[in-house]
């Protein structure tokens, strides 16, 4: 058998783990061990669906589980297929993104999206597709919180057209139904169209859970916001299709590795970097401009709180405190190009922080 040991640093705690990966072995059988306890009231009801699954007992619904995190030192790569993690588990809008961007792959399904972060560091799978905004719910927060607390690149993009069906058990009907469940991002997008229909909305971790679950405990009175792919998965009837808000519904995936690839100028490339500032008059202005004097069309700014020290006295001594923010910026340019290279050079000579986390072709297929 041949095995290869790699070192692979944890950026977070600033540790080395040794991890083996192996050419040679079958892929193991990936487990649910935890199901997050954000959710109160939903967490009994997670549980049972845990149990379900490692018992096994629907054939049904026997799929590979989704990984987490404390499996990762215990499964290893085949070294055949390129394999794509994604969270959530099959039917999942994830697992349609990552089959988007690589089709022939082996879409791994994680538990959370920290799982899928840390599932390419330990060399355990080649690649993480994890959703960052959508056009009607905006962004996910949490993935912008990780890819700065890792350290994998972004090499690529993949815009999906995310259309919801409202799907439940065969002989449900509509009016049966007084709750849905569904991933947060999905049941804000249908926002408008559940409140009409005048159901009370559960949040679980993915859309395809949610049908899973609905499948899985026969509920008559609950339905799921899930794919067309998904109610196939879990055998549950579609009661209505294209229920979000907008039919042009576009969430955007990010493409994780935990090399950069190299950036080219012969396809329109975008880069994304991550920054903070000193508190001050005119600061942000001051560094959105590097890119205005460039011509550099910006495509998104985001502001997350900085965690390490979120508040800070103000220079007046008035007793007043700022928060303190690192901003996340799309830009339209390639990192091989000298006016990003200048742009990141002026913007480094005032910003406190900057990282790039990648530059990587646009995803043009839904322009
Ligand atoms: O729940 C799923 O199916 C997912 O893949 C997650 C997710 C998200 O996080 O935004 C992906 C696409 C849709 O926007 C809804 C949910």
């Amino acid at each position: 058998m041949a095995t290869a040991t790699s070192i692979v640093r944890s950026p977070a705690a600033l540790l080395f783990a040794k991890v083996t990966v192996s050419d040679h072995k079958p892929t193991p059988t990936i487990q649910i061990s935890r199901f997050p306890s954000k959710r109160s009231c939903f967490t009994a009801l997670l549980s049972s669906l845990h149990h379900d699954n490692n018992n096994n007992n629907n054939n049904v619904i026997s799929h590979p589980k989704p990984l987490s995190s404390s499996q990762l030192f215990n499964s290893v790569s085949n070294g055949s297929r390129l394999r794509v993690a994604y969270q959530g588990v099959r039917g999942a809008y994830s697992e349609a993104a990552a089959e988007k961007a690589y089709p022939n792959c082996e879409a791994v399904p994680c538990d959370q999206f920290d799982s899928a972060f840390q599932a390419v560091e330990k060399w355990l799978v080649d690649r993480a597709v994890l959703p960052i905004e959508n056009s009607l719910g905006g962004s996910i927060h949490r993935n912008y919180d990780l890819l700065l607390r890792h350290s994998l690149h972004i090499v690529g993009e993949v815009k999906l057209a995310v259309q919801h069906c409202l799907v439940a058990n065969h002989g449900v009907q509509l009016e049966d139904l007084s709750r849905v469940l569904s991933h947060p991002q999905a049941l804000a997008q249908c926002e408008n169209t559940l409140t009409k229909i005048g159901l009370s909305r559960e949040a679980v971790d993915d859309t395809a859970l949610a049908a899973k679950h609905v499948a899985l405990h026969k509920l008559k009175d609950t339905g799921a916001v899930a794919s067309s792919s998904a109610a196939k998965i879990y055998g549950l009837n579609i009661l209505a299709q294209n229920i979000q808000d907008d039919c042009d519904n576009v969430t955007r995936f990010l493409i994780l590795a935990r090399e950069p690839i190299i950036p080219g100028i012969q396809n329109p490339f975008k880069t994304s970097i991550v920054f903070s500032l000193e508190e001050g008059p005119g600061v942000l202005f001051k560094a959105l401009a590097v890119f205005a004097l460039r011509q550099i069309n910006l495509t998104k700014i985001e502001s997350r709180p900085l965690r390490n020290q979120p508040l800070r006295a103000a220079d007046d001594n008035n007793g007043s405190k700022y928060f303190d923010y690192l901003f996340y910026v799309d830009f339209e340019a390639s990192m091989a190009e000298e006016r990003a290279q200048n742009a990141l050079r002026h913007l480094k000579e005032f910003a406190t922080f900057l990282r790039v986390l990648g530059s990587y072709p646009v995803d043009t297929t839904m322009m």
